[in-house]
């Protein structure tokens, strides 16, 4: 999010959304439940994040400005190959299915050391497997960064 993703989603459109149905926000309580500590502040609004089939996001990390320690992304329509690639030593790699109705958590090393990006169609492979792109939709939590309260937290930048 912020200065650090301009230009990094390539084919996608976002929202940042305060207000759900009781049925998304039971599904989004699961989530901050599995993802988020109980002494941890979220961002008062969600990432929702819609890449066409033909968008991808480059490697970036996101700003520690924005966001706090942990990044918690529930995948929804296409599968896609989430890649986390070592900032310092770009020998050290991994690559994330995430399946639609998955959830992947980026915390500790995986949040600050590695850079994360969604591969684009031609390069969807994990492992040997292709993974063909279609329409992605990712909702996105955040915890806010330290030493920010809550008040500061209204307006976040578009992404982060
Ligand atoms: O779509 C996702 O799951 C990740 C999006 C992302 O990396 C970001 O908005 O910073
Ligand atoms: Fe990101």
């Amino acid at each position: 999010m912020g200065q650090g993703l301009v230009g990094a989603i390539h084919g996608f459109r976002e929202t940042e959304k305060s207000r759900w149905s009781e049925a998304s926000r039971a599904i989004l309580q699961r989530v901050q439940a599995t993802a988020f500590g109980p002494g941890q502040t979220l961002l008062s609004s969600v990432h929702v994040l819609d890449l066409e089939a033909r968008g991808y996001i480059k490697p970036h990390v996101d700003s520690i400005k924005f966001c706090g320690t942990t990044i918690a992304g529930l995948s929804l329509l296409s599968p896609s190959v989430m890649r986390l690639v070592h900032t310092q030593d770009p020998g050290e790699w991994l690559e994330l299915l995430l399946e639609p109705g998955s959830l992947y958590i980026l915390r500790g090393s995986a949040r600050y050391d590695f850079s994360h990006e969604i591969l684009r169609d031609e390069e969807s492979f994990f492992g040997e497997r292709r993974i063909p792109r279609g329409r992605r939709i990712s909702v996105i939590c955040r915890s806010l960064p330290e030493g920010m309260g809550p008040g500061e937290s209204g307006q976040p930048p578009p992404a982060c």
